[in-house]
């Protein structure tokens, strides 16, 4: 059976970056380099790399070495397991009153806690990343401070995520939308999986631009998960479609670009009622 080599060690951000550009030209190539911050509040960055080749031991030392990481960890991963292994890798998420997991680890859910069946897929949005922990905890804070939303949206729902989490916690319509044809087909699985289908309507669409996103404005609670970049461009069309006293949770934000981002929202009316970072990513929560 063909094997892959996975090679994984962790080191500073500066560092990490340097050595995964460092493994991309590495003989023989790998078919994936990958930097991921961990989650763990370390600040250290776990450098992985994917191989059909193993590469030689003493290069990868040096290399190692060199860039002032740890040694790798090098382990074969049977090919047909690549699927399997890459979402055992996704341990839970929590975050407030939610439970992320995949189905790998649906014994793990917590009594206690709203589940949300996320697999990975071809979509952003496993909870893994600072944004979305971000705007689950944001909407965490604002149930337990007693709001509770009549309708949402989600736009830029990628995984829907977002979306599926607010089904589960509230009865009013939900709709999830992303621009990406890809993500709104992944984001339609896990709404069936996890047995919201009747309460989240999926489409694809660039920012509102959807009649079904109209239909249903203006809205109580907005998430935007989405780059400083867009969510700047969208305030001005967010404005009209959310309800006075209603709230928007933004995020995809890095820090230093969070002024820039509530500037945009306050110039359009909102106020900035509640902020918070992980890791690099500032999550900003704004009443309309
Ligand atoms: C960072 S992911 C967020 C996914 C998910 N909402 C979460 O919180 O994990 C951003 C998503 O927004 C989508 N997106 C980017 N720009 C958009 C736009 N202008 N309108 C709608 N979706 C957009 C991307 O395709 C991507 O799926």
């Amino acid at each position: 059976m063909t094997t892959w080599t996975a090679l994984t060690t962790l080191a500073d951000k500066a560092q990490a970056e340097a050595l995964g550009a460092a493994l991309e030209e590495l003989e023989p190539e790998p078919t994936g380099v990958g930097v991921f911050e961990m989650e763990d509040g370390s600040g250290l960055f776990e450098v992985g790399g994917y191989f059909t080749e193993a590469p030689d031991d003493i290069a990868l030392a040096i290399l190692a070495a060199a860039h002032g990481a740890r040694p790798f960890t090098v382990s074969e991963v049977p090919e047909t397991d690549w699927v399997a292994h890459v979402r055992r890798e996704l341990h839970p998420v929590e975050a407030g009153r939610f439970f992320v997991y995949g189905s790998h680890d649906a014994d793990r859910l917590p009594g206690d806690r709203i589940g949300l069946l996320i697999e990975a897929a071809m979509a952003f949005g496993t909870g893994h990343h600072g944004t979305t922990k971000g705007c689950l905890e944001a909407v965490d804070r604002l149930l337990t401070a007693g709001f509770t939303p009549r309708n949402v949206a989600d736009v830029g729902c990628g995984t829907a995520v977002l979306a599926i989490a607010a089904a589960k916690v509230l009865d009013g319509p939900v709709i999830a939308s992303d621009i990406d044809p890809v993500a709104v087909d992944v984001a339609r699985a896990n709404v069936a999986a996890n047995g919201v289908e009747g309460r989240v309507a999926c489409v694809e669409a660039a920012g509102f631009d959807h009649p079904e996103l109209d239909r249903n404005a203006p809205y109580d609670l907005v998430f935007a998960n989405i780059l400083k970049g867009p969510l700047v461009e969208l305030a001005p069309d967010m404005a009209p479609r959310v309800a006075p006293g209603g709230r928007v949770i933004l995020s995809g934000i890095l820090t230093p670009q969070a002024d820039d981002v509530i500037a945009a929202y306050t110039a359009q009316g909102f106020a900035l009622e509640h902020r918070r970072e992980i890791g690099e990513w500032t999550t900003l929560t704004l009443r309309r």
